[in-house]
């Protein structure tokens, strides 16, 4: 078998997506998820210029040897541009073994270790009240873990809650970043309140998740970490930015709430030191940024071996493609913990069609060969791409923050 022909599909069916298609001379193709929310082009021009014209002709059975030739032969290892395209060639690559194989993909990787996969939904408000009726919302939907953000008094726009009320969170919403204004000391003193409210009307069994988005210092967050601690939340996530890895040490010797980290890593080095050192409890790092199946499943058994469990990023701004992966993914992983999930609009359903369900909120497998998620060129022709940003963050006084 050899690749006969690679391209990318740019296609903005609610918001942009980068999809790369491969095909082979046997008629068999696979697709990858190659989006990097607010920097989408600069992965395309990485594809096209750098990756594609040394795809043709190679054998696209041997994903390990093209891994490795992306990787270590660009010379310019890691980063999330470069490690995008190569997840997206590895997405496409295991969608066509899975394919030649007749399989579904989690058979190839070794088959399931579960029947379904747990998800967590945004539940966001203007404020404590708002949140807990969209809680009560999702737990009547069959939902068994929520994310839970709310708006803070005095500050005006929050992170993870919607413009409007009944609106979908979407971060990339203007051609140029959109500017936010944040203040940590307001934001410690509410957050509190809204776990103490979630447990007292829902109950100890509901799991309990909550996204700091990288805005804290290693002492604020072991603050919160501590503050928290009898709301037992399933996780708190992203509580400092992770450059400084060292930081965790100080926070983990504060608190027992779980800790999540990695949605914007892309590689196991970002991990070393976090996990060698128990400092973490779950990673988030998608297929698609995170250099594919090749590359996570190396990160997931590194992770194994410190009881540390999968969480994998799954917001709107993923294609399908992603997600559709990260299901078979979910579905063999030993050690799963959970998966995020944020619909896409029933207009991206339409360019992606796909074979995955969701019931009482758990995704369930397909059984189609591959991966099970296609791409209607037709119709992603309709929808051009728009620039759009993520916002910038600043503090009160104007200084510009961690967003
Ligand atoms: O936990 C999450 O789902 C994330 O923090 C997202 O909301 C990101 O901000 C977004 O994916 C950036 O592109
Ligand atoms: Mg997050």
């Amino acid at each position: 078998m050899k690749i006969r022909d690679a391209y990318t599909i740019v296609t903005s069916p609610g918001r942009n997506f980068v999809t790369l298609k491969i095909v082979t001379d046997e008629g068999i193709y696979g697709i990858g998820d190659a989006t990097l929310n607010g920097r989408e082009m600069a992965v395309v021009a990485y594809l096209e210029e750098h990756v594609i014209p040394a795809l043709i002709g190679r054998d696209p059975q041997r994903i390990e040897d093209i891994w490795h030739y992306l990787y270590r032969g660009a010379y310019w290892r890691r980063g999330p541009v470069t490690m995008s395209a190569i997840g997206a060639v590895d997405l496409a690559l295991w969608d066509i073994k899975a394919k030649a194989a007749g399989m579904p993909l989690y058979q190839l990787l070794g088959g399931k270790s579960r029947e379904r996969v747990m998800t967590y939904a945004h539940c966001t408000g203007k404020d404590i009240d708002a949140c807990l009726e969209e809680v009560e919302a999702h737990v009547k939907q069959g939902y068994r873990a929520v994310r839970v953000q709310a708006g803070v008094p005095g500050i005006p726009t929050i992170y993870g809650v919607a413009k409007k009320e009944g609106e979908r969170y979407e971060p990339a919403d203007s051609d140029l970043p959109a500017e936010h204004v944040w203040s940590t000391e307001k934001y410690l003193n509410h957050v509190p309140k809204l776990f103490a409210a979630v447990r007292e009307r829902f109950g100890d069994d509901l799991h309990v998740l909550h996204d700091v988005h990288h805005r804290l210092t290693p002492i604020e967050a072991a603050r919160l970490g501590k503050a928290v601690e009898p709301y037992h939340l399933f996780w708190l996530e992203d509580c400092v930015p992770a450059e400084n890895q060292e930081g965790f040490r100080l926070i983990r010797q504060h608190t027992t709430t779980p800790l999540a980290v990695g949605e914007v890593f892309n590689s196991i080095h970002d991990y070393r030191e976090l996990l060698e050192n128990q400092w973490i409890d779950y990673i988030r790092t998608p297929l698609a940024h995170g250099g594919g199946i090749t590359h996570m499943r190396r990160v997931a058994d590194l992770a194994g071996l410190y009881h540390v469990r999968t969480g994998f990023h799954g917001p709107t701004d993923l294609s399908p493609v992603c997600l559709g992966a990260a299901i078979h993914f979910d579905t063999w992983v030993p050690n799963f913990g959970i998966q995020e999930y944020m619909p896409h609009e029933t207009v991206t359903d339409e360019v992606f069609p796909h074979d995955y369900r969701f019931e009482d909120g758990h995704f369930l497998v397909g059984e189609t060969p591959g991966h099970g998620v296609d791409i209607d060129e037709a119709a992603a022709a309709k929808y051009p791409y728009r620039r759009a940003s993520l916002p910038v963050n600043r503090l009160e006084d104007g200084t510009l923050w961690h967003w």
